[in-house]
């Protein structure tokens, strides 16, 4: 999967070329910012809520730079066992322990010789091996388990991390010297929800999940862009993925997005605060509008008010969708 974004676009040497694509200005802003200092070999530090886009912006500053088309080796700090990650960040010499392999294995950082090391939750790296990896980034060489010849290696970095790595180095769990080598420039991605290009990440996302242009209601945009995404782009894709599956042709409703129907800024909320014109007379757009009456218990002001209506706007759609004003 490689989202396309508009990450793959400013390349260094098409800094004056318009984006070809729609995308939040401060992430194309932070694109040419992380070019410009990794073709100087400064390392880059990411940082950013879960599923705010790290690896793939990582992936992104890969494609932009002189390397891409070289090896984008990711390895993710926290997923694997402290022993395991020593051999795949080092790899091994044939025979150096029981089980190795016999022709021993070349490490990730090897691996990623000519290319890019991409070190994804870096704070969750054991202590032992941050030493390890300071030592490999100081010398440019790589001593593979069991071996006693090192080998240099040459690569771009790039770190990643959704906690701040400062804190834990106060806390004593990362080793300053370490912090100060990757982070050359520190990048903090922003949430999806501050985002300025969501509608139009909404859109391509869910023609990649179906397969084809995919259209929404109006109460489906209102939901999905104002929900707050506490996980972020991983979170979009699944809910934009299950709503692929769950709509027979080409228009996605709230009743496809099941799992943001019971959050607090609710589908009946998204669909009785539209424009008036906007929603259509049906037994649904009266079950929103009811629910969102009760919620605001019959403060009709208030109601009118957060529909962007005058209370006689709204008391003609209540007539229509024979919502009755003494109602209990
Ligand atoms: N620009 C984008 N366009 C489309 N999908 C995206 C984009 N950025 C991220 N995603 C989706 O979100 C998922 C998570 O992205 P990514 O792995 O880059 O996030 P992350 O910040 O590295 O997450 P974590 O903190 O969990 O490591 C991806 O698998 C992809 O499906």
């Amino acid at each position: 999967m490689s989202p396309a974004l508009c990450l793959a676009h400013p390349r260094p040497d098409a800094a004056n070329e318009p984006d070809r694509e729609a995308c939040d200005p401060v992430i194309a802003a932070q694109l040419r910012t992380a070019l410009r200092v990794i073709s100087r070999g400064t390392p880059l530090l990411l940082r950013g809520e879960t599923g705010a886009g790290k690896e793939v912006f990582a992936r992104g500053v890969h494609a932009g730079s002189s390397a891409a088309g070289r090896a984008f080796i990711a390895i993710n700090c926290a997923g694997l066992p402290e022993g395991l990650i020593e051999s795949e960040l080092f790899g091994y010499r044939g025979g150096a322990f029981t089980g190795a392999d016999r022709g021993g294995r070349r490490g990730k950082i090897l691996q990623a010789n000519g290319g890019t090391l991409f070190l994804d939750e870096i704070g969750d790296m054991p202590l032992a091996l941050q030493a390890r990896l300071l030592r490999v980034l100081d010398e440019r060489r790589v001593t593979p388990l069991g071996s006693e010849e090192s080998i240099p290696v040459n690569f771009q970095l790039v770190s990643a991390s959704h906690r701040e790595l400062g804190a834990l180095v106060e806390e004593g769990s990362f080793r300053e010297d370490l912090y100060y080598r990757l982070n050359g420039v520190e990048i903090v991605l922003p949430p999806l929800r501050e985002r300025a290009d969501r509608r139009e990440l909404i859109d391509r996302i869910l023609a990649e999940e179906a397969g084809a242009p995919v259209l929404l209601t109006p109460a489906a945009e209102m939901l999905l862009m104002n929900h707050p995404w506490p996980g972020n782009l991983r979170q979009m894709r699944h809910v934009l993925r299950a709503a692929a599956a769950l709509c027979d042709g080409n228009l996605v409703d709230v009743e496809h997005l099941p799992a943001l129907r019971t959050t607090p800024f609710s589908a009946a909320r998204a669909r009785a605060q539209l424009p008036l014109a906007e929603a259509a007379a049906d037994a649904e757009d009266r079950a929103a509008l009811l629910d969102l009456i009760t919620e605001q218990r019959w403060n009709l002001t208030r109601v009118a008010k957060m529909q962007g209506v005058s209370r006689n706007t709204l008391y003609r759609r209540m007539k229509r969708l024979g919502i009755e004003l003494d109602g209990d």
